[in-house]
């Protein structure tokens, strides 16, 4: 049931009145109108769970996000699955504008749908699913739910990065979920939602809200600004770029063998970046653009033209020197110095109150979705850490790196092929037959 209708079906024609006006206030037009930064024309109201790849990734990218890492708190396979199940059947739901579960259950019972969302629209709410390295074998070998040989040779964790200060608090997970939506109560409540169905099974080991898309994800959106002021996803990978989507983004059928699960999948790559706002607002103008390589009003490279110019690094100033730096960001992260690699980013900008120091906890939450992060990013965050000079005003403070597998079918769940395909493998017995034997769960 919507969660519009719903009003009306528990509170009569009066609850019903009041909650649509409220709605209507806080939604967001079809055109993207409202939508906060750069506002995508032409959108549909709601995104699909269901389809080949998940959603939330080449979706255009919305403008609040929740992410939430989970642990698990079973060892057992079955609640695993079971989980899995669940959380795809709500999110299905949630996606849609739909209450989680009954829409009006037992009195003396928590209701099913935590409410918070009761009487708003969709907001091109997206739930991406994502399965971290512990998952298959934890950091002392052990393989708690007979996954490790099903385990992607591309989900290692992510190495030591020069000058990273990561947080185990901030780091890591068995699970991960990303929300996004246009409106934050509705990601917010997904993630909670999510959470509650987990009760038992996983808990949120840590978790990030996100404003201010600091990506473009489809040539249809404005480019929004990060925390520095600069556009931030010009060169971004765009869902109308197919090929390159499929050739950077994508898993593709021989790229492991031993995780053919993973077709059509992506990994997701996420990392808290601390900005030093302060000390950047005391930079000179001169020094933010060389530091990035753009100006800042238009976002044309330094070299000239306009922002979707493509930058000319050899081109050199009066002085002989390169126009854009050597050392500025967009050179060192340039497909031309990373063997033509590209990334498809869907970042969100972040401000978590203040430190002990009395300055801004701010930053950039980092995501990128890549084919493989082996040769897709850690080379170019190697590059990044080391040589870039914008490192200077930032610091790298939490990671994760995680399976996306591919989109479930109408009935299906995220991560289905897991384990239908280990059942397939060990011993060909089947899906439906370790379903009747219990090994695989409901
Ligand atoms: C490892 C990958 C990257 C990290 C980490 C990263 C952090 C980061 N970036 C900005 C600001 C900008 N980045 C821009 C471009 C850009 N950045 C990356 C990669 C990482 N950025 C790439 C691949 C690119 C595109 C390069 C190209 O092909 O030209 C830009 C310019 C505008 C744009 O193209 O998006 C800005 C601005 C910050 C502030 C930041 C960490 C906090
Ligand atoms: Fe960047």
């Amino acid at each position: 049931m919507s969660r519009r209708r719903f009003l009306g079906y528990v509170g009569g024609g009066a609850a019903a009145g009041i909650a649509g006006g409220y709605a209507v206030g806080r939604a967001v037009g079809s055109d993207g109108s409202g939508g906060g930064t750069g506002g995508a024309g032409g959108l549909p109201d709601s995104w699909p769970f269901h389809g080949t790849h998940q959603a939330g990734i080449v979706t255009p990218a919305q403008d609040r996000m929740h992410f939430a890492a989970f642990d698990l708190r079973t060892d057992s396979r079955e609640e695993l699955v079971g989980l899995l199940q669940e959380w795809s059947a709500a999110a299905a739901a949630m996606t849609q504008g739909q209450v989680v579960g009954e829409p009006v259950g037992a009195y003396d019972a928590p209701p099913d749908d935590t409410g918070e969302a009761l009487g708003l629209p969709p907001s091109r709410l997206t739930i991406t699913i994502g399965l971290g390295p512990s998952l298959f074998e934890t950091a002392d070998g052990v393989d708690r739910f007979g996954l490790a040989d099903r385990r992607p040779a591309a989900l290692e964790p992510l190495p030591h990065f020069p000058a990273d200060n990561l947080d185990p608090a901030r780091s890591d997970g068995d699970l991960c979920v990303q929300a996004c939506a246009d409106d934050p109560q509705v990601a917010v409540h997904a993630v909670r939602n999510l959470s509650r169905i987990a009760f038992g099974r996983a808990a949120v080991r840590w978790s990030q809200l996100g404003f201010g898309r600091t990506s473009s994800t489809s040539t249809s959106q404005a480019t929004p600004r990060n925390l520095f002021g600069f556009k931030d996803g010009t060169a971004n990978l765009k869902v109308e770029e197919e090929a390159a989507v499929a050739e950077h983004v994508w898993v593709g059928e021989g790229d492991d063998p031993a995780a053919g699960w993973m077709r059509g999948g992506s990994y997701l790559v996420a990392r808290r970046i601390s900005m030093h706002i302060e000390t950047w607002d005391r930079t000179s103008l001169r020094e933010q653009e060389a530091l990035i390589g753009r100006d800042r009003v238009e976002g044309a490279p330094l070299s000239g033209g306009e922002e979707f110019t493509e930058p000319d690094f050899a081109l050199a100033g009066r002085g002989g020197e390169p126009l854009i730096p050597v050392d500025s960001h967009v050179r060192l992260a340039h497909p031309s110095q990373n063997d033509g690699v590209r990334l498809l980013r869907r970042g969100y900008n972040f401000a978590d109150g203040t430190t002990a120091l009395g300055r801004l906890d701010a930053g950039l939450f980092f995501i990128a979705y890549v084919r493989d992060p082996r040769t897709g990013y850690v080379p170019m965050q190697t590059r990044l850490s080391r040589d870039d000079a914008l490192m200077e005003y930032l610091q790298h403070t939490g990671s994760g790196l995680f399976a996306v597998p591919p989109g479930a079918s109408e009935g299906g769940w995220v991560g289905e092929g897991l384990f239908a395909d280990q059942s397939v493998r060990r011993g060909g017995s089947g899906l439906s037959q370790r379903r009747s034997e219990g090994s695989l769960g409901p």
